[in-house]
């Protein structure tokens, strides 16, 4: 089966054309003010725009109000809601209702244990997304930090809703981290900058061809 990949963190239309060019199934546009990825939402419309029917946009958000969501989803046409924050699983159902859209709930990652939240979100949210648990230091981010962590943790196991594997895959990891994890889906960001925050997009191309795009 192909491997579907999520660009995140899109921030400028060379990014976004080279991720439709390579075949990229969900373009991520970073809704958080203290993230090098931040767009605002009229940059993001724009480049939402540009992306064809067939490839998702995701917005991402962290520990979102609705208020901000109105804000941005009024503006921005988004087909799924990424949450990547500490919401909990009432919140996530609360989100996915008041909007009426798709939630994506990231589970952060760093042994065996994470997991066991994860059937609790399962049950709310529409797909999964199992990412590095970010480090201990105050001014990390909640995510795109570039962090792998071990694959195996997932080998051989199954949820009730889809997900997608990210934190740290790079050009030279991907392969090797689709076929410990079993992942279907996959997503990066760092993994494709020439700098933090700037998506290169000849890295992009490279990435997609390397998960088999
Ligand atoms: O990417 C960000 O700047 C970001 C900021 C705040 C919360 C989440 C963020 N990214 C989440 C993603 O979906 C990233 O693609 C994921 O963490 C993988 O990132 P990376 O390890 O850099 O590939």
């Amino acid at each position: 089966m192909t491997v579907q990949v999520k660009i995140c963190g899109v921030g400028h239309p060379g990014a976004v054309q080279a991720a439709v060019k390579g075949g990229a199934r969900y373009i991520g546009l970073v809704f958080y003010d203290r993230s090098p990825r931040h767009v605002a939402p009229p940059l993001a419309a724009e480049l939402a725009r540009m992306v064809p029917t067939g490839v998702r946009t995701v917005g991402l958000f962290v520990d979102p109000s609705n208020e901000y969501l109105e804000h941005v989803v009024s503006q921005v046409p988004l087909d799924l809601i990424q949450l990547h924050g500490d919401e909990s699983p009432a919140r996530v159902a609360e989100i996915k209702a008041a909007f009426s859209m798709p939630v994506m709930k990231a589970i952060k990652v760093s042994s065996v244990a994470d997991l066991d939240v994860v059937d609790a979100y399962a049950e709310v949210a529409d797909r999964l997304l199992f990412d590095a648990k970010p480090p201990a230091k105050v001014s990390a981010l909640p995510g795109g930090n570039g962090i792998a962590f071990d694959w195996t943790i997932l080998t051989g196991r199954t949820w009730s809703k889809p997900w997608m594997l990210s934190g740290g895959l790079t050009i030279a990891n991907v392969a090797e981290a689709i076929a410990i994890s079993g992942a279907q889906s996959i997503d990066v960001s760092s993994g494709v900058e020439d700098r933090p925050g700037h998506k290169d997009p000849d890295l992009i191309l490279d990435f997609l061809r390397a998960a088999g795009r």
